[in-house]
């Protein structure tokens, strides 16, 4: 299943003074096609969640509109399933009825719960701690487990908020590497939040690049490198240092408030290895341009 993002806003009033309002996205447009791994990387406050949420149907939007396969959804469906950056699990239930509780939800019978279930924590090395309660796992075994149960109903769509944010440097390499080989056994469509210039790349064949400006998208880079990925190849590190580089001309507060000439200006300039970025900046530039 594909996704479809098309000139969605987002106003949300201010939370200090609830007359004056904030648009935190403005016209926002992508694609995630069918089987593609999308990250949507940006500095804090950019609006990343909000389009998380959105196109999860969490949230409702302004303007513009979401599809899924070509058909409009505006409210959460069982095609997405959503990985929460605090993993939002059961304390009281036990990781695997954790895991099968979406499969309760949809009336799966408990004889294949089961076998899926067994599928699940084999296939995340968690075969052990079936019979554990959450506070009893480590935070590394929490993400693993909140990411089986968005698995286990087998949805077309995941959409991940920072799933691997709450873990440490070597937890984190080592769950990327478990995500991926995941995500391709699966073939799932996925879009994630990540804050990681270096985690967008391992996992994505698509890093977006958002901004503080009302969540304009800096750039749209394909990441054309075989998997699983090698952080050693020469490529790796140039589009390392492209998307460090476009992300601190996001993070740059001044630019909130430049025209987009000035911005496009301000890309060039710290263009110092003539990479294609400058040609990102600007097609992402002159498509938003009502
Ligand atoms: N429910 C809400 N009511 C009012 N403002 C909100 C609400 N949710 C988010 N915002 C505002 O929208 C903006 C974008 O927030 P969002 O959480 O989408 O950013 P983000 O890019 O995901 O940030 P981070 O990387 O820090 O999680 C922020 O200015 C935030 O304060």
């Amino acid at each position: 299943m594909s996704i479809s993002v098309q000139g969605i806003t987002k106003v949300f009033s201010n939370r200090r003074d609830k007359k004056s309002m904030n648009t935190v996205l403005e016209n926002i447009s992508f694609d995630v096609n069918e089987g593609e791994f999308v990250s949507l990387l940006g500095p804090s406050g950019c609006g990343k969640t909000t389009t998380l949420n959105i196109i999860a149907g969490f949230l409702k939007h302004e303007g513009g509109n979401i599809s899924v396969s070509g058909k409009e959804v505006n409210r959460p469906g069982p095609d997405r399933a959503f990985v929460f950056q605090n993993y939002a699990l059961f304390p009281w239930m036990k990781v695997g009825e954790n895991i099968m509780y979406p499969m309760k939800m949809q009336g799966i019978p408990r004889k294949e719960r089961e076998e899926k279930l067994k599928e699940l924590l084999e296939m995340a090395h968690l075969e052990e701690y079936a019979n554990y309660y959450i506070h009893e796992i480590s935070g590394g075994m929490k993400q693993r487990v909140a990411l089986l149960r968005a698995l286990a109903c087998d949805p077309e769509i995941l959409l991940m908020d920072e799933p691997l944010g709450a873990v440490d440097f070597q937890m984190r390499q080592m769950l990327q590497a478990q995500l991926e080989s995941m995500l391709q056994e699966k073939r799932k469509t996925a879009l994630m939040v990540t804050h990681d210039v270096d985690e967008a790349i391992y996992l994505s064949d698509r890093v977006i690049v958002m901004s503080r400006d009302r969540g304009k998208i800096l750039a749209d880079i394909k990441i054309e490198l075989p998997r699983p990925r090698d952080r050693k190849n020469e490529r790796y590190h140039q589009y390392t240092n492209e998307l460090s580089d476009i992300l601190r001309s996001a993070l740059n507060g001044e630019i909130k408030n430049q025209g987009d000439e000035e911005l496009l200006e301000f890309i060039q300039k710290t263009d110092k290895k003539g990479s294609d970025k400058t040609v990102f900046a600007e097609k992402a530039l002159c498509s938003s341009n009502k």
